[in-house]
């Protein structure tokens, strides 16, 4: 019989180590990983270890090399269970006594006792954790001198934003739910909301998308007259959502059935229709040109480190370079697909150069540059009228994911 508590704790080692060994994300990591765990409080429990052991891996592994005589090997399972003890002691609030309890019995003989003596240690000195995360070197290398501020907004958990299907109702909105709003149709909540419960969940008149990601479709405008719109790599449909909201007649692309059906049941709870193909656009094209071209490419989503830490440890120059290949290609074929005069909007949610203004350049469209007022108060277009976002900016206001976003038009 497992005490109470410890099946979690071992649905967290195996989190982190599918993400660590195997590089995987920790959402598709998690349904086996908790599998065997009961109740939905012990699984988010797990998740909840895992992801704090990953936002502040490289300060959890100096404490535990500061407590040691040899450092352990990186892959080493008492260093695992160390991170995961940490975490919970020093990010959790999980008291010491429960920490020890439920973790030993994941090891046995001397990395039982290692581990025990570590945590003891680090105890007795009553450690500390800094007040934000340090970035993987790699990472704050890549991330340049916007590295500090992102590593800052890591520390805070990103709040709830909501975008509204009727972007005049705004007030409405405000006034029921409370909230800031940053752009008209955008309200944004403390993060703890139990979604579902908030009023105008069930009737669609909302759905959740961070404010970054609300601004690419945002930058197509509303359709002069009957105008068509074509969103590739669509799925779950956030942007979607808000092309068919802003009255443009959708068709929207991804190779995920199963996403599109996520997207669909999001058109339904919304009142809003699209016509859907499911396709992958590297061997794919529309019948006739479109008005607005939107294409949300795949992306290593590192912009979305604040609420999946994963990103922090498993991407490659490797992987980048896979995606930006793949972007260059989805965006040259997308490109051919505009009606004159139509706007063809690029965006990816990543905080790489590679996979944003590297793909951008060199389109061979003349760029249709982002105007300040377009965007939140606070956020300024780039120098070739570009937008860059990413977690450390708006900081007073609770931060935003990372997005890369270009627009051009067609002549
Ligand atoms: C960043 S997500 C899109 C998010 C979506 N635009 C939204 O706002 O909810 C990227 C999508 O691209 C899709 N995808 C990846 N490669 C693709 C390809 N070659 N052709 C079509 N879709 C692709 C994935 O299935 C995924 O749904």
């Amino acid at each position: 019989m497992d005490i109470p508590g410890l099946p979690a704790r071992r649905a967290a080692l195996r989190l982190l180590d599918a993400v660590l060994r195997r590089g995987e994300t920790l959402d598709q990591a998690g349904h086996n990983a908790v599998q065997g765990v009961s109740g939905e409080a012990d699984r988010a429990l797990a998740r909840a270890i895992a992801a704090e052991a990953l936002r502040w891996l490289p300060d959890l592994d100096a404490l535990i090399d500061s407590a040691t005589r040899d450092p352990l090997p990186d892959d080493a399972k008492p260093r695992a269970v160390l991170r995961l003890m940490l975490a919970q002691w020093l990010r959790l609030d999980t008291p010491p006594h429960a920490v020890v309890a439920t973790a030993l019995p994941l090891l046995s003989g001397g990395p039982k006792r290692l581990a025990h003596g570590v945590f003891a240690t680090l105890g007795r000195r009553e450690a500390q954790l800094p007040t934000h995360p340090s970035l993987p070197a790699a990472v704050a290398a890549r991330w340049g001198i916007r590295a500090g501020d992102i590593a800052a907004a890591l520390a805070v958990p990103p709040p709830l934003d909501l975008t509204l299907r009727d972007a005049a109702a705004t007030a409405d909105w405000a006034a029921r739910l409370g909230g800031q709003t940053l752009l008209p149709g955008h309200l944004r909540l403390p993060r703890g909301e139990a979604i579902e419960r908030l009023a105008g969940f069930a009737d669609g008149g909302w759905w959740v998308q961070d404010l970054a990601a609300s601004l690419p479709a945002r930058l197509l405008g509303a359709p002069r007259g009957a105008g068509r719109a074509l969103d590739l790599c669509a799925a779950p449909g956030g942007k979607a959502l808000q092309l068919a909201a802003a009255g443009w007649t959708v068709t929207a692309v991804d190779s995920s059935a199963r996403r599109l059906e996520r997207m669909a049941e999001n058109f339904a709870r919304c009142g809003l229709s699209a016509d859907v193909v499911v396709a992958d656009v590297r061997d794919w094209a529309p019948a006739g040109p479109y008005d607005a071209i939107l294409l949300d490419a795949p992306c290593t989503a590192t912009g979305t480190c604040r609420r999946h830490p994963d990103v922090l440890h498993r991407i490659t120059r490797g992987q980048i370079a896979d995606m930006a290949a793949l972007q260059r290609d989805l965006l040259h074929r997308a490109a051919g697909w505009l009606a004159p005069g139509g706007r063809l909007v690029y965006a990816v949610c990543s905080l790489e150069r590679e996979e944003g203004e590297d793909v951008a350049a060199g389109l061979g469209l003349a760029i249709e540059p982002i105007r300040p007022d377009e965007l939140p108060v606070g956020i300024a277009p780039t120098p070739q009228g570009w937008l860059r976002t990413d977690p450390g900016m708006l900081a007073a206001e609770g931060g935003l994911d990372g997005f890369f976003v270009a627009r051009w038009q067609a002549g």
